[in-house]
């Protein structure tokens, strides 16, 4: 039996979505890992299924590209938003997010974000704002989780950190109990930050939507940026709001590539 999916992208962080509302397609770590490896399978950074919610529109499952199922991923729900369309809300593991699709991209509210060290989360208890840990010259990063866990360090050129030697060195460092995504940024201007993210599970990545999320959020915690900031990422740039108080909010582009099948015993769950 073939299964059916769609190639999507956001800012070329991309993804493999199976609509598995009307029928279900049984998911594990492995047949995921298998689905999104890009030398045998269909290749993608994460693999997104849809199914039935109690809660929401629909329910929304990432697996990433090691196969591991994790709680958020901002550029697959404005992918979602806009396979979707409309106003939809949207069920995650890491909580329940809105998505609005409109003329100039699709705008995500991500909920609220949480900088409890046990929130994040971290082995022992840690100022979450400046965390004292350091990875040669990685230091002192802002610890958020914006459902997923996020390590953001401010450096002054974040084109020149060697990120793919350093990220999978501090994403699986033990500090870190569920590994993290790593974020490196600079300040281009008052409201603007350059980003790279080293990703949990995924690696380096065209672009991250809580990545960038978080990132935003650090840097309006450290007085860094006022509270609606243009994060340019790799793949291009995203749009973060975050009230005071309130829920982040994320704006930007998602685009369908192309739609394909696969054959369900080529990948066994
Ligand atoms: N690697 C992330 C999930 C995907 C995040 C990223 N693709 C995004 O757009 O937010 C994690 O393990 O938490």
């Amino acid at each position: 039996m073939r299964i059916p999916f769609r190639k999507m992208h956001g800012l070329g962080n991309d993804f493999v979505v199976i609509d598995a509302r009307e029928t279900p397609v049984a998911m594990t770590t492995r047949r995921a890992a298998a689905l999104a490896d890009r030398r045998t399978g269909v290749g993608c950074d994460q693999l997104i299924v849809l199914e039935p919610s109690q809660a929401a529109d629909v329910r929304m499952r990432i697996f990433n590209n090691d196969g591991g199922e994790v709680e958020a991923c901002g550029n697959a729900s404005r992918a979602v938003g806009l396979l979707l369309g409309g106003t939809n809300s949207i069920e995650t593991l890491g909580g329940l997010i809105r998505s609005e699709a409109g003329e100039d991209g699709v705008t995500v509210d991500m909920g609220l974000p949480r900088f409890g060290w046990q929130e994040i989360p971290l082995s022992y208890a840690m100022d979450t704002l400046e965390l004292p840990l350091g990875w040669e010259e990685l230091e002192n990063p802002v610890g958020v989780n914006v459902g997923n866990p996020h390590a953001v360090f401010f450096v002054p050129d974040a084109d020149a950190v060697e990120l793919e030697r350093l990220g999978p060195i501090i994403e699986n460092d033990a500090v870190f109990p569920e590994r993290v995504n790593v974020n490196v940024a600079s300040v281009v201007g008052p409201d603007h930050l350059r980003l790279r993210v080293w990703e949990r599970g995924a690696g380096l990545t065209r672009a991250c939507g809580t990545g960038a999320c978080a990132t935003a959020v650090a840097a309006m915690r450290r007085k860094l940026t006022g509270r609606k900031v243009r994060v340019d990422l790799p793949g291009g740039p995203l749009t973060i709001a975050w009230p005071e108080g309130g829920s982040i909010e994320m704006t930007g582009p998602a685009a369908l590539s192309f739609e394909g099948s696969f054959e369900d015993a080529d990948f066994p769950a």
